[in-house]
């Protein structure tokens, strides 16, 4: 007679969750960080604000930022005048245009991540969908699952208003998902539009200034499963290990709320510090437990890039060779911080580096921050055929 331990053996796959691949997508629209504080206060409506355009101006050349995307361009804001108006009620008509502009800037990523990986979209078992830009269910998910023409049976999942560390949340799902499950294949989509949190500067919100100045839009969708089927799925990178941290009283730090005219977000000045404080801590916790001994330098590393600072504080405090977050501040420099989103262009980057002959490490990390403050932490192993894609 079969066992519930053989029948629960049965269905969990044999070896560890990776990713088989992966699709990024943004807007058609983008601006140049130099001109982005005129074309800012211009469209708001707000040129009496000067010293408040002076820090944008302060801010955005020194992002590391040389271009971002967003779906909410000049005609769109023409046709919502309103939406400069942090105190008028436009949340209905921001997430009316989000709940149209997200699923279908993440179908546009899951396309590319579904033509790569070389299986018919039938065969995609479960999807996570990730964005903070929503707000209403049905959800992106489902109008995902839909423009994609995913199987009715599909298990769908939407992680809402987890920030920037959406993109580690839902890789860690996926990872969970994937090694529980005999076969399944997880497409994780997570797209962010920041229509619903723009709008004009006021004094006194100096975060409102930061914000405007560093978030983009973009989406990335990454498809994730165990034992890869010979000559057709091609593992980019093995997921070891994950876990996730908060550091202790510092829920005030990084915040988001929706309100009636639309996501008001703060993101303490302290949080390049904060994290700084707690992430060495949660790397050698998460080498410790998979019992490998590793030098920060042998690795690869793909670091969410919330901010210029974040990356220096983090290559400061590891003592990183110069090139290590390369990857990181690519993204950086050519998207902006597109929240959760982000993590999954440094992976994209770091394998694309990889296969145009450049020395990406065996062993590596993916790390992203959100509200919490929340450190989302992944070890990942690179596989050889990494170097033959
Ligand atoms: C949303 C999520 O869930 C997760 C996230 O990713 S949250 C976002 C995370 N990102 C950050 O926290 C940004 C980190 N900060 C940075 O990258 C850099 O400080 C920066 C690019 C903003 C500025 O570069 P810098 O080298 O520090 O220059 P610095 O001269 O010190 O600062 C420039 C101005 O930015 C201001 N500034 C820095 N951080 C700020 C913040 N959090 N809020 C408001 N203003 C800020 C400074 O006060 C300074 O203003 P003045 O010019 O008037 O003095």
């Amino acid at each position: 007679m079969t066992t519930v331990h053989q029948i629960r053996r049965a269905q969990r796959a044999d070896g560890p969750a990776a990713v088989l691949a992966i699709g990024t997508a943004n807007p058609k629209g983008s601006m140049l960080q130099d001109d982005y504080a005129d074309y800012y206060f211009r469209v708001t409506n707000s040129e009496h604000h000067a010293e408040l355009k002076d820090k944008l101006k302060r801010i955005c050349k020194k992002s590391g930022i040389e271009r971002r995307y967003a779906h909410l361009d000049e005609e769109l804001l023409s046709a919502h005048p309103d939406f400069s108006d942090r105190t008028l009620p436009t949340l209905d008509a921001r997430i009316d245009m989000a709940s149209a502009a997200v699923p279908e800037l993440g179908a546009s990523a899951a396309v590319r991540a579904i033509a790569e990986w070389g299986r018919p979209v039938a065969d995609v078992t479960h999807l996570v969908f990730s964005t903070y830009s929503g707000g209403k269910a049905p959800s992106a998910d489902l109008r995902l699952a839909s423009l994609l023409g995913l199987r009715p049976t599909v298990s769908r999942i939407i992680l809402s208003l987890n920030g920037c560390s959406g993109g580690g949340r839902a890789m860690q799902l996926a990872k969970e998902l994937a090694e529980n499950n005999r076969g399944a294949r997880v497409l994780l989509a997570c797209c962010e539009l920041t229509l619903i949190a723009f709008y004009g500067p006021q004094e006194g919100r100096l975060d409102t200034i930061l914000g405007h100045g560093i978030f983009g839009d973009g989406a990335g969708a990454v498809i994730i499963g165990a034992d890869p089927v010979d000559c057709i799925e091609r593992p980019l990178f093995e997921m070891v290990f994950a876990t996730q941290t908060t550091i202790p009283e510092t829920e005030d730090e990084i915040t988001m709320r929706l309100m009636k005219g639309g996501l008001d977000f703060h993101v303490s000045v302290r949080v390049p510090k904060l994290l700084k404080s707690k992430i060495e801590r949660c790397l050698i916790d998460a080498f410790q437990s998979i019992g490998i001994s590793a030098e920060w330098n042998d690795l690869f590393w793909a670091i969410h890039p919330g901010g210029r600072a974040i990356l220096g504080q983090v290559e400061q405090l590891l003592g990183l060779g110069v090139d290590k977050l390369a990857a990181s501040r690519r993204v950086l420099r050519e998207y902006g911080n597109m929240s959760g989103a982000t993590v999954i262009f440094v992976l994209d980057e770091l394998r694309r580096r990889r296969a145009r002959g450049e020395e990406v490490a065996e062993w590596g990390v993916m790390m992203a921050f959100g509200p919490g403050i929340t450190i989302e932490t992944m070890v990942l192993h690179a596989t050889s055929i990494l170097e033959e894609n």
